[in-house]
């Protein structure tokens, strides 16, 4: 199993580009099952769960060819309807092609997804939604089992679906469900991530009706036929963010080409309250940082709040700044696996419910840790990179599912990292 190992205490120094977000491209991959013909996409990162979500298409007849960061789905000929527990095991995110499926095939079946280290992460509003759609929906052997053969034409219906929890991966996939819904289909207190909007931009190249989408009501007005079209897949805030720490613990300069400043405003916001200098324009992101760093207190909640997806690197970050830190997470009930991993390194954390108290210390030390989550991870490689001594992180797959090139990106940088098996 591979390993990252990392040699710490060097500032990064250089410029790096930011690649497409994983949680942009893989639902607008699963939205290339919508399509009657090619979608054309670009931007597409090279990521474990890119490569798994493609596998997926491919059993399902979807003729995918990729070269570079460039992927055509050819979703004209598809045969089977159906994402096996195999396949959602490895990458929870397989759920996403239930919408599609459902909505232009009448029919579909997937593995229910299970929990995962990060908490249990249900998807009964996914199944709600499309109940309230008129939907069919079965629960049999881990299996949902959905179909729309008794309605009107095979289709879904349009409807107004309040989310009583703003969900990600639940509003995608119902907007997917509502673009070939026949009527109006409004979506309240929708997600309002960067990647939705990515999504919706998308779907409507495709020829969709979707407004609203970055609010919480997300109108969507059903077409008989959606068509192929090109999109480019948005940046990814997440990988960017995760750069931005790392060039602010190790007390360096690094600019990130193909980043938005506007994606990533709370991020921004804790960072110069750490002391950070942060310089933007309209495609990058510079930040610069003498390594001396004041805790910041941090609240995960829905975009534009704080991501929950940053919350471990902002946690490596406190424990070597100064003074004394709360962070909450509000999302996941069981995000906080890096904890007892940055203790190994000399971390100062207690926990209490969903909350994290963390002491800075002077310097944290290189040890053996383990990933237990992408995220997690990420956390642990940003105190890798400041810890005297080497650090040597197992079961990187992890970070392969979200990464792209993670160490030839930070040895770029001037970090001294490298994987071995
Ligand atoms: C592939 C992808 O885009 N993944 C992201 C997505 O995950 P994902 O879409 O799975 O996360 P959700 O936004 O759905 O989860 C948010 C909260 O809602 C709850 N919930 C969700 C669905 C549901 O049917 N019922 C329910 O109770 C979850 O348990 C959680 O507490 O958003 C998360 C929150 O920003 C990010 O951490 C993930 O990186
Ligand atoms: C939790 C994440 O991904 P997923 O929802 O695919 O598990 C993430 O991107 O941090």
């Amino acid at each position: 199993m591979d390993k990252l190992i990392i040699e710490g205490g060097v500032p990064l120094h250089g410029e790096i580009v930011v690649s497409g977000a994983k949680n942009a491209a893989l639902p607008i991959l699963c939205a290339g099952l919508l399509a009657e013909t090619p979608l054309i996409l670009t931007g597409v990162p090279e990521l474990r769960d890119v490569a798994s979500t493609l596998k997926l298409l491919d059993t399902m007849g979807v003729k995918v060819s990729k070269a570079d960061d460039q992927v055509s789905l050819d979703a004209s000929d598809v045969a089977s309807f159906e994402a096996t527990y195999e396949m959602v095991k490895t990458m929870r995110a397989s759920i996403l092609v239930l919408g599609p499926l459902l909505s232009r095939f009448g029919t579909a079946r997937v593995s229910l997804p299970g929990g995962c280290a990060i908490g249990s992460r249900p998807v009964d509003l996914h199944i709600k939604g499309l109940q309230a759609m008129g939907a069919a929906m079965h629960i049999t052997h881990g299996y949902i089992q959905a179909s729309t053969l008794h309605l009107p034409n095979r289709r879904l219906q349009g409807a107004t679906y309040y989310m009583d929890m703003v969900t990600v991966t639940g509003t995608e996939n119902l907007m997917m469900a509502a673009a070939l819904a026949q009527g109006t289909t409004v979506l309240e207190n929708a997600a309002k991530e960067p990647e939705v909007v990515d999504l919706a931009e998308c779907l409507n190249k495709m020829g969709a009706k979707i407004t609203g989408a970055g609010t919480d009501t997300i109108t969507i007005e059903g077409v008989e036929r959606l068509t192929g079209a090109q999109h480019h897949i948005v940046c990814d805030r997440i990988e960017a963010g995760t750069y931005m720490v790392a060039a602010a613990m190790t007390g360096g300069e690094v600019t990130l080409k193909n980043a938005r400043a506007d994606l990533l405003e709370a991020v921004i916001e804790k960072l110069r309250e750490a002391g950070v200098q942060i310089r933007t324009d309209a495609n990058s992101i510079t930040v610069k940082s003498n390594g001396q760093l004041k805790a910041v207190n941090i609240r995960t909640a829905p975009h534009p709040a704080f991501p929950t997806d940053m919350q471990a690197q902002f946690m490596a970050m406190n424990t070597m700044a100064e003074g004394v830190s709360t962070v909450v997470e509000t999302i996941f009930e069981n995000r906080f696996m890096h904890v007892q991993e940055l203790q190994r390194m000399g971390a100062n954390i207690e926990i209490q419910g969903n909350t994290a108290f963390v002491k800075g210390v002077p310097a944290l030390e290189g040890a053996n840790v383990m990933a237990t989550d992408l995220r997690a991870s990420a956390g642990l490689v940003l105190a890798g990179l400041v810890a005297e001594g080497e650090t040597v992180i197992d079961r990187i797959y992890h970070l392969d599912r979200g990464y792209e090139r993670l160490e030839e990106k930070l040895n770029q940088l001037g970090a001294k990292v490298r994987r071995s098996n």
